[in-house]
C-alpha cells in the first residue's frame, strides 16, 4: 500500500462515485443553462442569454472544477476566486478572507460557484455578499459535498440560482479530491478521513 493510503482511516466516497456523480452535476447544469430548455425547474433562459461564468474557489476546488467543466456541454467562462478560512486546522476562523479577487467582469452574468465542500457556510456567506456586489444577475452554488450538520450560515440563492450538490458528508473533517488537512492531501481521488493520529 501506498505511503499516503497509510494515513487514511476510511473512505467515504470513492473515485468512482465521485466520477459518477460529477458527471450526472454536469449534465443537470447543462440542462439547467441550455437556451430555451424549460428544465421543469421553471428556469427559462432565453437564447440571447450568456452561458455562466464558473468560479472556482481556490484551493480546495481545483480539482472538482477541473472534472465538472470538461463535463458541462455549454460555452462557459472559467475563473477563480481563493477564500481563506480554515488556515492549518479543521475549525473555521469564522472570517473568511477573499485574497484573490476574479479576472472576469461578472455584472449581468449569471454565475456558478464551485467549492469543495460546505460547512459552517461561513465562506459561501462571504462570497454571496462580494458576488452581489459585483452585481451578478444570479448565483448559483455546485458543490462536492455538503456538510448540513455543521452549518451556521445559510445564504439566499439569487436571481435564478440554484444549490448543486454531490453527497451529503457525514460529520467528519474530510480529505482527498481537493479537501486538505493542513495544506496535505488534496490530490488523494477520492474522499475519506484520516487516522486520529494525522490530525495531531
Ligand atoms: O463552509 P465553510 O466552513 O466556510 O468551509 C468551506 C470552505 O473551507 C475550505 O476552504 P479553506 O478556507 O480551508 O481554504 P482552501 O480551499 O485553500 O483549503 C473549503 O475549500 C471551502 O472553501
Ligand atoms: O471537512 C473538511 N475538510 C477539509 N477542509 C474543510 N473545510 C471545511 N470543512 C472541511
Amino acid at each position: 500500500m501506498a505511503a499516503m493510503e497509510n494515513h487514511i482511516e476510511k473512505i467515504l466516497f470513492t473515485e468512482k462515485q465521485i466520477s459518477q456523480r460529477v458527471s450526472e452535476l454536469a449534465s443537470q447544469i447543462t440542462l439547467n443553462f441550455s437556451p430555451s430548455t424549460n428544465n421543469g425547474g421553471g428556469t427559462l433562459l432565453s437564447s440571447s442569454s450568456s452561458a455562466p461564468v464558473v468560479v472556482g474557489v481556490a484551493t480546495g476546488a481545483f480539482l472538482f472544477l477541473a472534472d465538472l467543466v470538461r463535463k458541462i456541454n455549454l460555452p462557459i467562462s472559467v475563473d477563480f476566486v481563493r477564500v481563506e478560512s480554515y488556515g492549518s486546522g479543521t475549525v473555521s476562523s469564522g472570517k473568511p478572507k477573499i485574497s484573490c479577487d476574479l479576472k472576469i467582469d461578472v455584472t449581468g452574468k449569471h454565475v456558478i460557484l464551485v467549492e469543495d465542500i460546505v460547512d459552517t457556510g461561513n465562506t459561501l456567506a462571504c462570497l454571496f455578499e462580494h458576488l452581489k456586489s459585483k452585481g451578478a444577475s444570479s448565483i448559483s452554488v455546485c458543490t462536492l459535498l455538503d456538510k448540513p450538520s455543521k452549518r451556521k450560515v445559510n445564504v439566499e440563492l439569487v436571481g435564478e440560482g440554484k444549490f448543486y450538490y454531490g453527497f451529503e458528508c457525514p460529520d467528519y473533517f474530510v480529505v482527498g479530491y481537493g479537501l486538505d488537512f493542513a495544506e496535505v492531501y488534496r490530490n488523494l481521488p477520492y474522499v475519506g478521513i484520516l487516522k486520529p493520529e494525522m490530525y495531531s
